[in-house]
């Protein structure tokens, strides 16, 4: 089966828990020309905010799936695409790699796996909500990232590979490290990205660049800036993949 997301470059994440820039819409967002909207966060996160804006974006014609960051935020609508499940793969805690999606199965009997796959996370910015939830060893290097990426692929099956900076904008040679690493698995970036130049350096390297902050904080404009970047990458790349 063709993933859904083997064609995405570039993949805008919205945060329940944050506002839009004033007088822009969701279908401002759906607009800029990203291929796929993530609705998920970690902190602040209810079921309630996550219905609003699954409902908000579903009424648009790009794909919409939810990263749920707990068990409690899942919500399951007509129109929602699928969901993306993180898995932390340099977790401190294990409830971030199995423990949470245990309680899922448990507690959630409308669970369509057809629509659902997972994210093997490597998360590496410490100061991110998402490194302290998690207590992620983000000390580590760029033989480790490509070992955790071949491990993800090679022994887990996973077949996204994600590499998160949330907040800060990442090393690129780290990027390329599990690029590198991940022979059919598409390797995702996120963290920083905030105009042409940033998504592009990122594109070079990994299959889809996410921006997640920016929409939220600067608006579709800068948001728009970032898919050109990506697709320009993407469209430059020896593999054309
Ligand atoms: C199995 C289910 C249903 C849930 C568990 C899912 C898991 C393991 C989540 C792990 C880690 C996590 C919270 C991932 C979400 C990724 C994300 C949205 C990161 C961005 O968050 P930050 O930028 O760190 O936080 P805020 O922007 O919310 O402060
Ligand atoms: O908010 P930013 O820093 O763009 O990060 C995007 C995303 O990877 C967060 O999960
Ligand atoms: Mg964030």
């Amino acid at each position: 089966m063709t993933a859904p997301w083997a064609e995405w470059d570039h993949i805008v994440k919205i945060d329940p828990d944050k506002t839009l820039v004033e007088g822009e819409t969701f279908q401002d967002v759906c607009a800029t020309g990203t291929d796929a909207l993530e609705i998920g966060g970690t902190t602040g996160m209810t079921e309630e905010k996550m219905a609003r804006v699954v409902e908000a974006t579903t009424a648009y014609d790009i794909p919409v799936y939810i990263e749920p960051s707990n068990v409690g935020a899942v919500v399951h609508r007509e129109g929602l695409d699928g969901y993306l499940v993180p898995v932390v793969l340099n977790a401190g805690d294990v409830f971030w790699m199995t423990g949470a999606h245990k309680e899922w199965a448990r507690l959630d009997d409308d669970i369509d796996w057809g629509s659902t796959f997972t994210e093997a996370y490597i998360v590496l910015n410490p100061d991110s909500s998402v490194a302290r939830y998690t207590e992620a060893d983000c000390d580590i290097d760029a033989d480790e990232v490509a070992a955790y990426a071949e491990i993800a692929e090679r022994m887990f099956g996973q077949r996204i590979v994600y590499i998160e900076y949330s907040g800060i904008f990442g090393d690129t040679e780290i990027v390329r490290a599990a690029a590198d690493a991940a022979e059919e698995a598409r390797v995702f970036y996120g963290g920083g990205i905030g105009d042409y130049d940033a998504a592009y350096e990122m594109g070079r390297h990994a299959d889809t660049v996410i921006v997640g902050d920016l929409v939220h904080d600067e608006g579709v404009d800068a948001v728009r800036e970032t898919v050109e970047g990506a697709k320009d990458a993407k469209s430059e790349r020896a593999d054309g993949v």
